[in-house]
């Protein structure tokens, strides 16, 4: 598996110019369809697309192109009918169930739109839980991640105890505290008002860029995409 971006120093992308930075992802002729009443619906038709280690990048597209079907074959949440998506010298199309479930534990982080955080565990435990299953338990990166997210007086509450957005700077935590390469967030501020998420998008970004990795997101919001160093639009299954 990909090794830890840990040391890879902030804002390496924008230090570097996107074309001097290794690719990280690479993501060739992607198709999926999903079975309807009629027969197969494809939703994507070959989609590419690549992001450089330290760079982020937005998903747009209208609403049913595809974005969170692509984000969820590139996190090996699902596998594609067709096409290569490469991220660093894994092909992740090829991995079996048991290599996709170690990519999503070692690799990939994903923030999801509706959070999925444990609702039998405390917020605090919620945030140890991803990088417990890796096994790169970080207490001080942890109590750090939880300060800045203004999540400090919080850590013993459950989830259903938690504001909206509370539940969505947990679920940012949990994500980050595990240090993947690659962080997919799925309308990461999506749940918030538009003072609260440009807030959050700060900081993530800037949590993002201080591990070293790629941060990849699903996006409706103008104010988000445009803060990426690049964008890439979905339309008719492709991008456009
Ligand atoms: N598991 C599934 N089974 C059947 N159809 C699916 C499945 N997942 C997605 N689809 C269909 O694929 C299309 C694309 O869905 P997807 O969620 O990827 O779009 P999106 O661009 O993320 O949309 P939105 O912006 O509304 O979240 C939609 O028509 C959706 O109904």
């Amino acid at each position: 598996m990909l090794r830890s971006p840990e040391g890879a120093g902030p804002g390496l992308g924008s230090r570097l110019g996107l074309t001097e930075v290794p690719a990280l992802l690479t993501v060739r002729g992607v198709e999926k369809s999903f079975m309807g009443p009629d027969g197969p619906v494809p939703v994507l038709r070959g989609a590419d697309l690549d992001l450089s280690r330290g760079c982020t990048l937005a998903l747009t597209g209208e609403s049913g192109s595809g974005k969170s079907t692509l984000l969820h074959l590139i996190g090996g949440l699902d596998r594609p009918d067709g096409g290569s998506i490469r991220l660093g010298d894994t092909e992740v199309t090829t991995l079996d169930d048991r290599g996709r479930a170690q990519l999503r534990r070692e690799s990939v982080g994903v923030v999801f739109q509706q959070f999925n955080l444990v609702p039998s565990l405390d917020a605090g435990a919620n945030i140890a839980f991803q990088a417990r299953l890796k096994g790169n338990r970080d207490p001080a990166w942890e109590q750090e991640l939880a300060e800045r997210l203004c999540l400090a007086p919080h850590l013993h509450k459950y989830p259903e105890e938690l504001s909206g957005g509370q539940q969505q700077r947990v679920a940012i935590a949990r994500t980050l505290a595990a240090r993947p390469i690659l962080v997919l967030a799925d309308e990461p501020t999506g749940n918030l008002d538009e003072a609260s998420s440009g807030a959050v998008l700060d900081l993530m970004m800037q949590l993002v860029a201080e591990t070293g990795a790629a941060l990849l997101t699903v996006t409706h919001s103008e104010q988000v995409a445009e803060r990426m160093d690049t964008r890439v639009h979905l339309r008719g299954g492709r991008v456009a």
